[in-house]
């Protein structure tokens, strides 16, 4: 249902597949589908840069994301080599998602097969102020398991 706060982007559909929507209610992400002319297969460990058919203009000072979807990554281990892969505001090419198999066991992608996730946020950029000094915190340079584990 349309609401006030919903985004409009601008969106060509060149797959065969419905455009990607939210599951659920309050889904942060909507499913990507693949786009193929012929199942895709992925022996272990292998890579395949999967077509999704769809171009995007995103408004100026958003990015979008495409991550895992968890169930893939579980049932199969199928992951995204560069996740979270960056969708810039000036990219007009098709949204292409980098698949990994870290099974054991080679893996299909079939063509209209929900792949990842598209995630869409607001982004800052920065001008960067050079300084001698950086304020303290009680974390300073605290970090990798630092605070501990219990
Ligand atoms: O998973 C991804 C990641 C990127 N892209 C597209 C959109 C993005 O705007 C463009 C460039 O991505 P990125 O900056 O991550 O790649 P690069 O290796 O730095 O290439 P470039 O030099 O073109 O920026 O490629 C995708 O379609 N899928
Ligand atoms: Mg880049």
């Amino acid at each position: 249902m349309m609401h006030t706060e919903e985004l409009l982007v601008h969106v060509i559909n060149r797959s065969k597949h419905v455009l990607p929507s939210y599951q659920t209610a309050h889904s942060a992400g909507m499913d990507l589908r693949a786009n193929l002319e012929a199942p895709v297969t992925l022996k272990p460990l292998q890579r395949a840069l999967i077509p999704t058919g769809l171009y995007i203009a995103l408004p100026e000072g958003h990015e979008a994301q495409i991550r895992p979807r968890s169930g893939l990554a579980y049932k199969h281990g199928i992951s995204i080599v560069n996740s979270p892969g960056t969708i810039d505001a000036d990219y007009r090419g098709e949204l292409k998602v980098l698949l990994v198999n870290l099974s054991d066991e080679a893996f299909v992608v079939e063509d209209g097969e929900r792949i990842a996730q598209l995630v869409v946020a607001r982004y800052e950029r920065i001008a960067w102020q050079e300084a001698e000094e950086l304020n303290d915190t009680a974390r300073g340079a605290g970090g990798y398991g630092s605070t501990g584990t219990k």
